[in-house]
């Protein structure tokens, strides 16, 4: 491989780390995502997967370490610099996905009104195209509150790809959502990838999900990156943790309703 051809990172996290308070959440934690990527975040709850995704996008300052972001160092950067870096990171989080009081058009167009001088007819086009590429077209007029579960996430993902970032950060992008919608979702940022090579972080608790799309997975643990590999490195691993992160899945997977009801009675559940 020559100098060209080689692989540029898009996030390089090195050793941070961030407390909340007195509590340190993240612990050392090395994390590096490569150009083109799909990199899945998974781990229990509270092992510092949010926490992260909040750093990476430079919402708090770490306490110790360093966090590159696009080639630059999020926490020497200037105001400015840092301003112009966030407009290449599309983001999608689980609470808050859209401005309820904006219709989807609206919605999807906020950041090019917010941060590009774009006349008015070219940001109805762009952003009439995004919503095309989420299969949303003709919804413009909409307002969040007339859209269904899936319908409010794939408009969430017009609005993260609007200004055509080079780096994609979703927190959940299928929690709630039916296995068949959320499935969707995951065609969705696949066919994203694969067609404008945008790099991209997910969160999520999903197996399904994780191993469609991941190139490879971090596993949080504690606030350590406890392992990142291919998904089938994941799936055969012998570390116990990582044994319990997919096994618990897949006992919700397995519930039986006879024997989820016979436990309820077992255990003296009471209807009111
Ligand atoms: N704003 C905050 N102030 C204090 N503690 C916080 C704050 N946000 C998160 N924490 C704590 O930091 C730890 C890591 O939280 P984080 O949300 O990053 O975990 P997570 O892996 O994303 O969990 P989940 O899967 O439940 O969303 C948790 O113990 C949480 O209680």
């Amino acid at each position: 491989m020559n100098a060209k051809q080689q692989t540029q990172a898009v996030i390089e996290v090195n050793n941070l780390e961030t407390y909340y308070g007195q509590r340190k959440i993240l612990d050392g934690m090395d994390f590096q995502v490569d150009q083109g990527e799909i990199r899945v975040i998974m781990g229990g709850s509270g092992s510092g997967k949010s926490t992260l995704l909040w750093y990476i996008l430079g919402l708090y300052k770490p306490d110790g370490g360093t966090i590159k972001v696009l080639g630059q160092d999020i926490n020497q950067i200037s105001f400015n610099d840092h301003l112009k870096l966030k407009q290449n990171i599309g983001v999608a989080f689980q609470s808050g996905a859209l401005f309820s009081s904006m219709s989807v058009g609206d919605n999807v167009a906020f950041p090019l009104r917010e941060f590009t001088d774009l006349d008015e007819n070219t940001i109805r086009i762009i952003t009439r195209m995004k919503l095309e590429v989420v299969n949303l077209g003709g919804f413009h007029k909409l307002m969040p509150s007339q859209l269904s579960g899936g319908m409010i996430k794939r408009a969430a993902l017009a609005r993260a790809i609007v200004m055509d970032p080079r780096l994609l950060i979703f927190d959940e992008p299928s929690a709630g959502l039916d296995p068949v919608v959320a499935s969707e979702i995951d065609d969705l940022i696949l066919s994203l990838r694969d067609t404008t090579g945008v790099s991209v972080v997910v969160v999520t608790h999903e197996l399904d999900s994780a191993f469609k799309i991941a190139d490879r997975i971090t596993v949080l643990d504690q606030g350590k990156n406890l392992l990142t590999a291919s998904v089938e490195e994941v799936k055969q691993s012998k570390n116990k943790r990582i044994m319990d992160l997919l096994q618990r899945r897949s006992r919700h997977d397995k519930l039986d309703p006879e024997d989820y009801l016979r436990r309820l009675t077992q255990e003296n559940y009471t209807l009111s």
